[in-house]
């Protein structure tokens, strides 16, 4: 049977207060996780959604591609990357801060980044005080149709991820053919033999079947937590932090974490700032320079040859830059993020190709 999206139609006065419901999304690199979210917000209508972002990479670019809207919903971006750290505690600040407003939040959506294992995320609510205050509907695991391999990724989040979805959104149908999506719902539905699959393009799935499911079955991870040592772990970091004002670093040394803490190898290069790029340089970076090794970037891009805002997005071998406005200053952000990266080189590669603004700049674009 399924409830309704609005958990007000539910609740009578005598009924005790069930908790905020929460789901998590998660869902590898690129795969439609803050397409989704977006799609909710749009879509939620009258209720007021809570949204916490935890993304890969320094620099973060979630925060200015989620959308805003009329619900003036709350979003609390989590401080970065490294999940195993920060979920616990700053997880339980981010809710705790979303649950003493003093406006009422009906429903709280929780992003991971596309390299955590939701475990730790879902353990944070169930093994915390969180528990008496929250309720975890589902896990949300968006698979990219066209990008998704685990041999590819070499990747024990990505298995997770798939293990842990009550519900698995086969996202990105239009990019591959409907007999692929058919041998790999086969794949999935062996490794993960009692989620809900479900197949969308752009993450449009209707609502009803994702929220509000009361899928998560807490009992079901509650002894195998207990031997795990997922939990409550303490462990030293080393951030490495450099010079250079605007290239963060994200190596981590884990210690004695087990390998999928290492996030699978996967590193991240950030950038920013208040200089435009050269289109051209950036278009020659792209069609010449951009290597294998780097499985996802995402930036918002300031050309010196548009007065647009760019939205640029690169998954697999795939990449899009799409126009919008801006809103406040122009600046330009960029994050790549892959295996084995040569961030030297990269960063040079970048560095050439910012330009020093032009007196014409803004003009519309020019050959
Ligand atoms: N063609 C196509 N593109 C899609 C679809 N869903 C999402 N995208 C695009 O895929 C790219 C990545 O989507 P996001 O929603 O940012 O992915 P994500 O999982 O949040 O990415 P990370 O947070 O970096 O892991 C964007 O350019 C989206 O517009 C789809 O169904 N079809």
């Amino acid at each position: 049977m399924q409830s309704a999206v609005n958990p007000h139609t539910e609740k009578t006065m005598d009924e005790p207060k069930p908790g905020l419901p929460v789901t998590i999304i998660t869902g590898f690199l690129g795969s439609g996780k803050t397409t989704l979210l977006n799609y909710i917000l749009s879509n939620q209508q009258g209720l007021k959604t809570a949204v916490l972002v935890n993304e890969f990479g320094e620099v973060g670019i979630d925060n200015e591609l989620i959308v805003a809207t009329d619900a003036d919903n709350t979003m609390v971006e989590l401080s970065n990357g490294c999940v195993c750290c920060t979920i616990n505690e700053d997880l339980v600040n981010a809710v705790y801060k979303v649950l003493e407003r003093p406006e009422k939040v009906d429903y709280m959506v929780v992003e991971t980044t596309g390299l955590a294992d939701p475990l730790p995320v879902a353990l944070t609510f169930l093994g915390t005080e969180l528990r008496d205050m929250t309720r975890l509907d589902s896990i949300v695991t968006m698979v990219d149709c066209e990008n998704f391999s685990l041999d590819l990724f070499n990747s024990q989040a990505a298995e997770s991820q798939i293990a842990y979805g009550d519900i698995i959104i086969l996202n990105k149908t239009d990019l591959v053919d409907e007999a692929d999506v058919d041998l790999l719902e086969v794949r999935l539905r062996d490794m993960k033999k009692d989620a809900r699959i479900l197949r969308t393009k752009r993450s449009q799935v209707p609502l009803p079947l994702i929220l509000s499911v009361g899928l998560f079955e807490s009992d079901k991870y509650f002894d195998h937590t207990e031997e795990s040592d997922h939990h409550h772990h303490d462990h030293e970091h080393e951030h490495h932090h450099h010079d250079h004002d605007h290239d963060h670093d994200h190596d981590h040394d884990h210690g004695h974490h087990s390998n999928h803490l290492e996030n699978d190898g996967f590193t991240s290069i950030s950038f920013e700032s208040d200089r435009p790029l050269s289109l051209r340089k950036f278009q020659y970076f792209l069609d010449n320079q951009l290597t294998a090794n780097i499985f996802r970037a995402k930036g918002i891009l300031w050309f010196d040859e548009s007065p647009k805002r760019h939205i640029f997005h690169l998954s697999g071998k795939r990449f899009s830059i799409d126009d919008d406005e801006w809103k406040g200053s122009p600046k330009t952000q960029l994050v790549l993020i892959g295996q084995n990266l040569d961030k030297a080189t990269l960063k040079t590669q970048i560095e050439n190709c910012f330009c020093k603004p032009s007196p014409t700049r803004g003009q519309g674009f020019s050959r």
